[in-house]
């Protein structure tokens, strides 16, 4: 079982706007909401792959509601657990270019908090867990550390989609993945990157900290894997980007699944690639047809070592 947790689930509200004029009356030319949240995302996409899944997470108020229900619809099986709060709005709104407004996410109760760690207690050795998003603020900073002791105390692997402090915090657990994207890297590590040297130098140094395996995510520009054994670039498919939210939560489903059935990491990253562009092309996350298609798009390089990064 590929269990996934968001802590901080959204109802992603989506509004295109034919030309955005601050200030001014705006008028949608239309709109969409989806059961968002990266977790909930890589459970969506796992499913729709053919894994099973279990989608655990805070969720409260009626936007909650609509996130159980939506997935309750769609056959992904869910566990979440129930708070006082109201799970958050993001709206991410679609102009010429796409901006995001996130929420802060609702305050989470000590109580509740205890509640997801137990409910964790049935996981096994032969699952995978996945945590990922943020935080919500309410919840104390050694949260995502509890976490990852926990599930290596069950002996399943770990993967962890987060940010910043939390991030660093957990690369000594020995994560199975982690997926900063390129901009993550830099402020994870408080720097500028310059040029693909650059981001093959710390991303190496993500393995260093303890990380199994890094995938660092450059939009469309595609990808580099760092794994033990070696580096890879792979290049993005072309096409029309539609909604580009939840691609790095595709390839995060796209790797994780494959890594069920196969252990050839350059599958995986292959399947990885073309989940994310297959989302980035779509309106709401990839179809699996849409991800078959891009397969064979997909072009992986083994970086030679001369390109490995001299810092
Ligand atoms: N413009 C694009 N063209 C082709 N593929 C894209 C494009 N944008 C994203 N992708 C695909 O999606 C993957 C992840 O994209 P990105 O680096 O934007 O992740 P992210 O920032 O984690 O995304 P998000 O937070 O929106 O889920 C890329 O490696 C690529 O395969
Ligand atoms: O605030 P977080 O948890 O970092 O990100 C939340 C979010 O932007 O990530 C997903 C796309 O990756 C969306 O479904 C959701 O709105």
């Amino acid at each position: 079982m590929i269990y996934t947790i968001t802590l901080n689930p959204s109802i992603d509200y989506i509004v295109h706007v034919n030309e955005l004029n601050l200030g001014e009356l705006n008028k949608m030319d239309n709109e969409m909401m989806f059961a968002g949240g990266k977790g909930i995302n890589v459970s969506r996409l796992l499913h729709e792959l053919g894994y099973e899944t279990t989608a655990l997470g805070f969720l409260g108020g009626f936007t909650g509601s609509f996130i159980a229900e939506t997935l309750k619809n769609k056959g992904i099986r869910t566990d979440f657990t129930p708070i006082q709060g109201a799970t958050r709005i993001n709206i991410k709104l679609k102009a010429r270019s796409e901006t995001e407004i996130n929420g802060r996410g609702p305050d989470i109760m000590p109580e509740e908090a205890e509640r997801l760690l137990q409910q964790l207690e049935g996981v096994t050795s032969q699952d995978i867990v996945i945590v990922s998003g943020s935080t919500p603020p309410s919840l104390s900073n050694d949260f995502q550390i509890r976490l990852a002791e926990r599930i290596n105390r069950s002996g399943a692997s770990f993967v962890i989609d987060t940010t910043g402090e939390a991030l660093k915090s957990v690369l000594e657990y020995r994560p199975l993945l982690v997926k900063p994207n390129k901009n993550e890297l830099a402020e994870l590590f408080g720097v500028t990157l310059n040029n693909q040297d650059d981001v093959i130098y710390y991303g190496k140094h993500l393995l260093k900290c303890g990380a199994r395996n890094a995938i660092v995510s450059m939009a469309g520009e595609g990808a580099l894997l760092f794994t033990e054994e070696g580096i890879y670039y792979g290049q993005a498919p072309r096409g029309q980007v539609k909604n580009s939210v939840g691609a790095g939560d595709s390839m995060i489903a796209g790797f994780t699944g494959k890594l069920t059935a196969t252990p050839d990491m350059t599958e995986a990253f292959r399947v990885s690639l073309a989940a994310g562009s297959a989302t980035a092309f779509s309106d709401d996350l990839a179809k699996a047809a849409d991800i078959s298609r891009l397969l064979d798009k997909v072009a992986i390089t083994r970086v030679s070592t001369s390109e490995k990064g001299g810092k």
